[in-house]
């Protein structure tokens, strides 16, 4: 061990426990309440949690995401003051979104114990919310006995500590939020590695303020021992801190790169048995895990929380005519997600360039349905754009139809018309969804024989892209093949037959 890992808070010893706690199946869910009451909302305190999250991001790349259950229960959010500071938009979407930050607060496991939204034209550059209404949080954070606040955006390194200094307790943004529920949910060796990188890119540029706390301390220990002077050694830390997390995330990029190859040929084997897949996709919570339940009878977790599903579950549903398909779950959106794991969540969207259909599931008995529907379209634009791929057909499905509003759900009727409404709990219209399913996937493989003259060398490219060749043979008037290719191309390629 070198001595700056020595210097750095409990990156050795902690480690060592980790197993333990990994094993616990309940151990990243049910954690809450162990250390309710234990915690002082000191400023010692919050530097201590200052150094854990750092000895997270360190943990994280040399045990790889195992620490972060341990880290993430020891950082566990419990009584909190949300905050939001309103720019555009109307009161009602202000405060939609607000309570979608309490749901997510509530999904990482705290208590909300209040909520303040603050009408702005931008945020204050000092204290994001401005002094007058820093000043008010801090009162109603000392009211509640609050051991952190929650802010409803993206905070800069300087606006995080500057509100932290006037409300006195741990200051957290949506973001790092979000990138902690990720942490606690995600359970592949793929997922966990993708949410360790969004971390430490997360936290990278945020090094500073715990480099600056850090840095005092470690001056500090080394001034106590006798040791050189204050200001080197704490400049030296920061920046032996960065170029370790720098050569870390260099590491899981290689690793997940790794891991992605052997998913990429897991499912190249699977496009060419001609097994037709279906990327479902939507909004968080929309019901897309109990769909995949109720067309396939699969006992995928449906729970009442955010980001129940973060790693790909992939299921096999016998379609109507007998042909089998595969359905698979990816991860829900949300409004501003971080860029950081829109980039982390490839593992789960690259499902979706490479899906045959998307179905796209919203949550009927939303306040705001349509809104949800954008936000979705725009991750998946986004993705389709990076892949560069065109969009597979997608199929809109409209669940929770048990629980809308009867006149909310007939305007949605009206403007959604080709749309599947269906209830997931209930069973209504999954059938109907099943056929339209069968409808929609491309059918069994068709055999052709085929000479294709040399001026048409486009579709005998497109012939060994989609279908499988059994002869291929060169000669005077063009290329002779025989293959299996799909209903669209044999229809192409008829005026080619050569029969038989
Ligand atoms: N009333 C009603 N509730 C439903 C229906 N379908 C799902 N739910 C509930 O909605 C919640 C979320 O369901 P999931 O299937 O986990 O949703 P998801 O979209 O997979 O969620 P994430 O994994 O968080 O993205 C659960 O509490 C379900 O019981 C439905 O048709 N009607």
């Amino acid at each position: 061990m070198t001595d700056s890992e020595r210097q750095d808070p409990g990156v050795d010893e902690q480690g060592k426990q980790v197993p333990e706690h990994r094993d616990s199946p309940d151990a990243a869910g049910h954690g809450a309440g162990e250390r309710s009451g234990a915690r002082e909302p000191s400023l010692g305190q919050m530097q201590l949690e200052e150094r854990s999250s750092l000895r997270r991001v360190e943990g994280l790349s040399t045990e790889l995401a195992d620490v972060t259950e341990v880290e993430q229960r020891q950082l566990r959010l419990e009584r909190v003051v949300l905050v939001g500071v309103w720019t555009e938009g109307t009161a009602a979407q202000a405060e939609t979104s607000m309570s979608e930050l309490a749901a997510l607060a509530e999904t990482a496991g705290s208590t909300v114990l209040e909520a303040l939204i603050q009408r702005r034209d931008r945020p204050d550059a000092s204290t994001y919310i401005g002094s007058g209404k820093a000043a008010e949080l801090r009162d109603v954070v000392k009211a509640t006995g609050a051991d952190t606040v929650i802010c409803d955006g993206e905070l800069s390194p300087a606006q995080l500590t500057s509100l932290e200094k006037v409300v006195q307790v741990k200051v957290v943004d949506r973001t790092a939020l979000i990138l902690d529920i990720f942490a606690q949910h995600a359970t592949s060796r793929e997922g966990k590695a993708q949410v360790s990188l969004a971390q430490m890119e997360y936290m990278l540029p945020r090094l500073r303020g715990w480099g600056e706390s850090m840095s005092r301390q470690a001056g500090g220990r080394a001034g106590s021992n006798g040791g050189v002077g204050l200001r080197g050694p704490g400049e030296t830390k920061i920046e032996t801190d960065r170029r370790r997390i720098r050569s870390r995330m260099a590491k899981l990029r290689r690793e997940i790169a790794h891991m992605k190859n052997a998913r990429d040929v897991k499912r190249h084997r699977r496009n060419t048995t001609g097994v037709p897949s279906v990327a479902i996709v939507g909004y968080t919570n929309a019901g897309k895990s109990s769909i995949l339940n109720a067309l396939t009878g699969a006992g995928v977790l449906v729970q009442n929380a955010l980001f129940a599903t973060l790693d790909p579950t992939t299921r096999r549903i016998v379609l109507d005519d007998g042909r089998e398909a595969v359905l698979t779950d990816t991860v829900g959106f949300v409004r501003h997600l971080p860029t950081q794991l829109v980039e982390a969540f490839r593992s789960t969207l690259e499902e979706v360039d490479q899906a045959d259909l998307l179905m796209h599931v919203v949550d009927g008995s939303d306040e705001f349905p349509l809104e949800q529907i954008q936000a979705v379209n725009e991750v998946i634009a986004d993705v389709l754009r990076d892949a560069g791929a065109d969009a597979p057909p997608e199929l809109l499905v409209v669940n929770k139809i048990d629980a809308a509003d009867p006149v909310e759900l007939t305007r949605l009727r009206g403007v959604l018309d080709r749309a599947h409404f269906v209830s997931a709990r209930t069973g209504e219209g999954v059938e109907a969804l099943r056929s339209n399913l069968t409808e929609l996937l491309p059918g069994p493989g068709v055999e052709v024989g085929v000479l294709v003259p040399y001026s048409r060398g486009d579709l005998v490219a497109r012939i060994h892209a989609e279908g499988t060749v059994s002869l291929e043979r060169h000669c005077a008037e063009g290329t002779e093949v025989r293959a299996e290719v799909p209903r669209a191309l044999a229809a192409a390629l008829a005026q080619y037959s050569v029969g038989g």
